[in-house]
């Protein structure tokens, strides 16, 4: 059997005495959404920033098609797209030269930076100033970036913050696209609803440890209407 795409065993973080994410083991295959969901400070921008590569664990390991990014970060960094739950952005940038840069990183040509664009519905901001946006937008932005090398992994740190109901939908939407052509998701978020229209499995976290885990269609059974706040009460009590 082929190995899962994502693949974390006993993943963990500690600053100095401080246990941030205690182990954690996370396993997604190709064409699935995991949501990560718990209280602030639960740990899911640091597991994010873990598999992203940008955080050292601790402890454990991680493995992505194949790669670690232990003994290949330039391989492991190819394999993954990463929202991040905020960015400063230079002062002066426009969204189409944010995007320019990065595609030239991964060595992306103009024609899908443009399609990008339009995918996220930013192609007439495109000399607006990035400094100029509203939270969505920029959100927006950010989500572009995420995906324009079309990698196998997604990871995106709270990727509904701030959109307007229409962008909401419409990122449950592309998501589904996105899944539809195999890629894998891994998202945090607060909203529930969001979690419940999109994910296959749901991943509950209090004070940096896993506390449940399921499959929402499974909560639904169990729990009926809303089963992701009834699921998370549950895990809280
Ligand atoms: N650089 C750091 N040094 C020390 N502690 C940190 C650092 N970054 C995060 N923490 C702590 O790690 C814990 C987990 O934080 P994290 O940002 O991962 O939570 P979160 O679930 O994403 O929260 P939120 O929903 O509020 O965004 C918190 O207790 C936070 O204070």
């Amino acid at each position: 059997m082929a190995e899962s795409l994502l693949v974390a065993e006993g993943m963990t973080k500690a600053i100095k005495k401080q246990v941030l994410v205690e182990p954690i083991d996370v396993r997604l295959d190709r064409g699935q959404v995991l949501a990560l969901c718990g209280g602030n400070g639960a740990g899911k921008s640091t597991i994010l920033r873990m598999l992203a590569g940008i955080l050292r664990p601790s402890g454990g390991s991680v493995r992505l098609n194949g790669w670690e990014w232990a003994s290949n970060r330039a391989e492991y960094a190819k394999q993954l797209g990463y929202m991040p739950d905020d960015y400063s952005f230079s002062p002066g940038l426009t969204a189409g030269e944010a995007l320019n840069f990065w595609a030239a990183l991964r060595g992306i040509g103009k024609l899908r930076v443009q399609e990008v664009l339009e995918t996220v519905g930013l192609e007439h901001k495109r000399s607006g100033r990035v400094q100029t946006f509203s939270k969505g937008m920029r959100q927006r932005l950010l989500f572009a970036q995420a995906i324009l090398a079309e990698p196998p992994l997604l990871l995106m740190d709270e990727p509904t913050n701030g959109l307007d109901p229409y962008w909401m939908d419409e990122f449950v939407r592309l998501l589904d696209g996105l899944k539809q052509k195999g890629h894998a998701v891994v998202f945090s978020t607060h909203q529930l609803q969001v979690a419940e229209d999109i994910a296959d499995r749901v991943v509950f976290l209090i004070e940096g440890r896993k506390c449940a885990e399921g499959d929402v269609e499974s909560y639904r059974t169990i729990h009926g209407e809303h089963p992701l706040h009834a699921a998370f009460k549950a895990a809280l009590e």
